[in-house]
């Protein structure tokens, strides 16, 4: 996506060819810093402290912490601890697993002296892969906003709202639920997007509105709460989020308040969309609500706040007091009986083992 007029990725090959260069989001909206990841530490710090987050870029980035391994050490010994460190940076996110393993099938038959050309090489694919995956989502998705506005008076914006980010942030590029936003502007269909803050990280009040605001999309921000209010007088004409893992009957685990979201959607009759690279899907997982790791991130992320001072300074602060302890489980499930459609790359499935299956046969 263009920021100040260049284009960006969020991730990319240092020009030492082995080092990555990332986005660090933490400093996002007020600063805009790039930083270099040069060990597997480094790599795995990055994910597990979120200077990189979002299951398709999580599953990027440990790509490419396998390739940074495996040019400092090749061995099999070197490989397995590098699988091991990566996977246990963040548990919910399938992209992260699914990266791990196509990267160790590729590099464990191969000798060690190829591994690190070959895993350097397989991680861009699955980066450029994501790009396309998502434009594919973006195409599918517009569809139902080009029908969506279609029954709107001329000019009326097609309303839309999204939870947490699961933009060219949460990807490598485009995004997967900001994909069918982004190509709607391209198709100059008015639209406008309900940006929810996402407590307690703040992704949608300090990356979405970002991206929104950056690439020209009308968009408000809102508190988490107010989504359902909109809803229930007629503000809202659908809701299109990303995931972290969908199960293969369709159950969607997405950032925490996405499945309140869901019952409100239901409740109105707003279509509520999940916008997906096959890649999030696991397979082998039919219930989510019991099957899916939910994260628990540490209750710092709820009682403090990042923010920008009136001075300018970047400062943390404390919403609670010192002594309450703060829960913060990170993602929650969403039954497929809540979704009205999976936006994949190969169409919108309904949000079902038979729905998927028509998608992806060979699954
Ligand atoms: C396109 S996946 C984006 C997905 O990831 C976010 O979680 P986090 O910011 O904790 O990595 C959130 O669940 C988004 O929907």
């Amino acid at each position: 996506m263009n920021v100040g007029g260049r284009h960006y990725r969020t991730i990319w090959l240092n020009d030492d060819r082995r080092a990555v260069d990332i986005i660090d989001q933490r400093w996002l909206p007020h600063e805009f810093r790039i930083v270099t990841l040069r060990t597997l530490d480094d790599v795995a710090i990055a994910i597990r402290d979120m200077w990189v987050r979002g299951a398709p870029l999580i599953g990027v980035t440990a790509a490419y912490g396998m390739a940074i391994a495996m040019t400092d050490d090749s061995s099999d010994t070197a490989l397995d601890a590098a699988w091991e460190k990566l996977h246990a940076t963040r548990p919910t996110a399938i992209n992260l697993r699914w990266a791990l393993d196509a990267m160790r099938a590729l590099l464990k038959p191969l000798p060690e002296g190829e591994r690190a050309k070959a895993a350097h090489g397989r991680a861009a694919e699955i980066a450029d892969e994501d790009v396309e995956l998502n434009r594919a989502i973006g195409e599918n998705g517009l569809e139902i906003i080009r029908k969506t506005a279609s029954g709107k008076k001329p000019g009326e914006p097609v309303n839309i709202l999204t939870h947490c980010n699961a933009g060219w942030l949460a990807t490598v590029d485009y995004g997967t639920a900001t994909a069918p936003i982004y190509l709607a502007m391209e198709a100059d269909i008015p639209v406008h997007v309900y940006v929810d803050e996402t407590r307690p990280r703040n992704q949608g009040a300090q990356l979405t509105a970002w991206e929104m605001a950056g690439h020209g999309v009308p968009h408000t921000l809102i508190v988490d709460n107010a989504g359902g209010h909109l809803m229930q007088h007629g503000d809202v004409d659908m809701v299109i989020v990303g995931t972290d893992r969908t199960t293969a009957n369709g159950d969607v685990c997405n950032k925490i308040g996405t499945y309140l979201k869901a019952l409100a959607a239901k409740d109105n009759g707003v279509p509520f969309y999940v916008a997906l690279p096959s890649p999030t899907i696991d397979w082998t997982v039919f219930d989510g609500l019991k099957e899916i790791p939910i994260e628990e991130r540490s209750g710092d992320e709820v009682s403090l706040v990042w923010g920008k001072t009136a001075s300018g300074d970047i400062a943390q602060v404390r919403v609670s007091p010192d002594a309450t302890p703060a829960g913060n489980p990170a993602f929650d499930v969403t039954p497929a009986r809540l979704v009205t459609g999976l936006i994949t790359e190969r169409g919108v499935a309904a949000a079902s083992r038979e729905g998927l299956r028509a998608l992806f046969p060979d699954r």
